[in-house]
């Protein structure tokens, strides 16, 4: 399949894991001053860390969240809680560092790369032509690999775009094969006569445009929308730069399934921070093989969630690094 030849190169520049790093780290873990396996999901993190920088002991050298805006035509059909206007109006909040995810991350800058003025309307027809959807991926990757040269070797995505978690329940129902319902949440926070509302919306959207959900290009120009390309371009570039992707909440878990359907080997590469309060998010981490790190109880978007799970992230790393061994140490081993 051929995208664009920027897309091509990087989806093909995206690996399995570094096998002889992740038996490094694998060894080490097994000789360090602890009870085997007694630090849990840091071991198996630090392990696939290792295999995913290819460094038998791995550092972050750099993280970085990049935050993707994006306005949705569905919001017309009263999907959200809020008013379209709250998208622009959330670009300055975050411009100003007064969002949560500045509260969490403190480096607010703006690269404007504009798609265009929203994705159209799902319920009635596709959400972005193919060259719009070829252009989402195309930014995110450029946006990762300006992050990438500057050091950062842990990414993530963060989301801003009322009505976005429609596309994504559209997006999880398609690429998972799992029923509208039990997808689809209350967003911002739709009341029950909203949410009934919602789903039929998300069906509608889904007939009218009949998605392939083997098919990630499909998918996204159907019934995604112009961050979330961003986002799964966000994923592909970092993956492709051997940056490990932190997959924030339900917005940064559908551009993941997109990622993934366009290149299965990114799963690997994948961390989820944390498992968000919309249903639909667990669907898709567990179709990807992933557990989250926290359940917080957010529901929130804006790369939050991945903003929480770096410095467990980093821990891992850290204990991988900086414990001693048993013979350094000059501890005792279980056989002794
Ligand atoms: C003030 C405000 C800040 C936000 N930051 C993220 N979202 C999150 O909520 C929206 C998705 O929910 P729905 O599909 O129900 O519109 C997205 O903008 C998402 O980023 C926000 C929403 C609001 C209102
Ligand atoms: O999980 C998320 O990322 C999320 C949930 C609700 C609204 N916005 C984002």
């Amino acid at each position: 399949m051929t995208i664009s030849p920027l897309v091509d190169q990087t989806i093909a520049a995206i690996g399995p894991l570094d096998a002889a790093a992740v038996a490094a780290a694998e060894a080490r873990q097994g000789v360090l001053t602890k009870p085997p396996g007694s630090l849990g999901r840091l071991e198996s993190l630090s392990i696939q860390l290792a295999g995913i920088l290819g460094q038998p002991i791995p550092q972050i050298t750099g993280k970085a969240v990049i935050v993707v805006a994006g306005d949705h035509g569905v919001a017309a059909e009263g999907v959200s809680a809020f008013p379209a206007e709250v998208t622009p109006q959330m670009v300055f909040n975050f411009v100003a560092g007064g969002a949560a995810i500045n509260a969490l991350a403190r480096h607010p800058g703006l690269t404007i790369a504009k798609v265009g003025y929203g994705a159209a309307n799902i319920a009635r027809g596709p959400a972005m032509s193919r060259e719009d959807a070829v252009r989402c991926l195309e930014i995110g990757i450029n946006a990762a690999n300006e992050q990438a040269d500057a050091g950062a070797n842990l990414i993530a995505g963060g989301d801003m775009g009322i009505g976005n978690t429609t596309p994504s329940a559209a997006i999880t129902a398609a690429v998972t094969g799992a029923d509208v319902a039990s997808v689809t949440g209350r967003g911002t926070g739709v009341d029950d006569a909203g949410l009934e509302a919602k789903i039929a919306t998300i069906r509608r959207a889904l007939e009218v445009n009949q998605p392939d959900g083997s098919d990630g290009m499909d998918v996204l120009t159907k019934v995604g929308g112009f961050e979330i390309g961003v986002l799964a371009g966000v994923m592909l570039g970092a993956a492709a730069r051997n940056c490990a992707v932190v997959v924030d909440g339900f917005i940064s878990g559908a551009a993941a399934l997109i990622a993934w359907r366009l290149c299965p080997d990114i799963a690997q590469r994948y961390i989820a921070a944390h498992r968000s309060v919309e249903p639909g998010h667990n669907v898709g981490l567990q179709a990807m093989g992933l557990s989250p790190l926290l359940d917080m109880e957010m529901r929130l978007g804006e790369g939050t969630g991945a903003a929480l799970a770096m410095p467990i992230v980093e821990a891992a790393a850290k204990c991988l690094a900086e414990m001693a061994t048993f013979t350094e140490a000059g501890v005792s081993d279980g056989d002794d």
